[in-house]
């Protein structure tokens, strides 16, 4: 990982500079080609995204906000531009370092939770960990830690499908920061979700925010978007506005 120390005090606190660029898309395009048809799902697109923002990523149905977030998470690559990942350059590792990357520095936290049925809460928040390969201890204390940060260490045992559905959001956000990732990415994170549970979650990631967490969400809904630090519009795959809130 590339880092720039200029002083002594920074060399002894490389990851606490405040701003700093975490994310950042330098013209990036992504073309979906299919037999008939070329679709422009991004282009040309410059985002910069620094420590401790919180991105909402607004646009109409089609505009490309899935398509950039799956980019930004590394789950898909681009067809041109440059992204880096922490000074990192990333869009052309090999699939399995890109999948150690995402594993190692992003968190996920989606509309449909994604949690495996048949593993425990415990579980499903340990299996991340489990695949970097930590120590049975250090996965312990980190799942412990993160089940505390959301209000369900008392649910370590069950099952998702015994859990309401703002409670399986809950454990979804646990094992997105129970990694300590750059990032967390979260798509339409409230959209199963009916109005209470959704303001639970939503001031669950502003807790998160205002510990230091960097987030970029995608989003429907403006009141939500407001809540954001900054409002990144897309239209037709391209950045039309681009907000800082506060
Ligand atoms: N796998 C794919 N193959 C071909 N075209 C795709 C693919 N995925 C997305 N697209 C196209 O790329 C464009 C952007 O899609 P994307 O899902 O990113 O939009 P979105 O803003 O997230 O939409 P929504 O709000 O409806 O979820 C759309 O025109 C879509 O049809």
């Amino acid at each position: 990982m590339m880092t720039t120390m200029t002083s002594d005090s920074e060399a002894r606190a490389p990851v606490a500079v405040p701003g700093k660029a975490l994310l950042q898309l330098d013209g990036l395009t992504k073309v979906f080609e299919t037999e008939e048809v070329e679709t422009h799902a991004l282009s040309n697109i410059h985002l910069t995204i620094r420590q401790n923002e919180w991105v909402a990523i607004v646009g109409p149905s089609g505009s490309g906000k899935s398509t950039l977030l799956a980019v930004l998470g590394l789950l898909d690559t681009a067809t041109r531009g440059s992204y880096l990942l922490d000074g990192r350059s990333v869009l052309e590792l090999s699939p399995a370092d890109r999948a150690k990357v995402r594993n190692q520095h992003i968190g996920f936290i989606f509309q449909s939770f994604n949690l495996i049925g048949d593993l425990t809460v415990f579980e499903n928040v340990e299996l991340p960990l489990t695949y970097r390969g930590l120590p049975a201890q250090e996965r312990k204390q980190r799942v412990e830690r993160a089940l505390e940060r959301v209000g369900m260490a008392h649910r370590a045992r069950h099952l998702p499908g015994q859990l309401s559905g703002g409670q399986q959001q809950r454990v979804a956000v646990a094992r997105a920061v129970a990694g300590d990732p750059l990032i967390l990415l979260a798509d339409e994170p409230t959209g199963n979700l009916d109005s209470k549970n959704g303001e639970a979650v939503m001031q669950l990631l502003a807790d998160l925010h205002k510990a230091g967490s960097t987030l970029c969400m995608v989003t429907h809904d403006p009141a939500q978007a407001r809540i954001a630090t900054r409002t990144v519009s897309l239209f037709d795959g391209r950045v039309v506005q681009d907000e800082q809130l506060r």
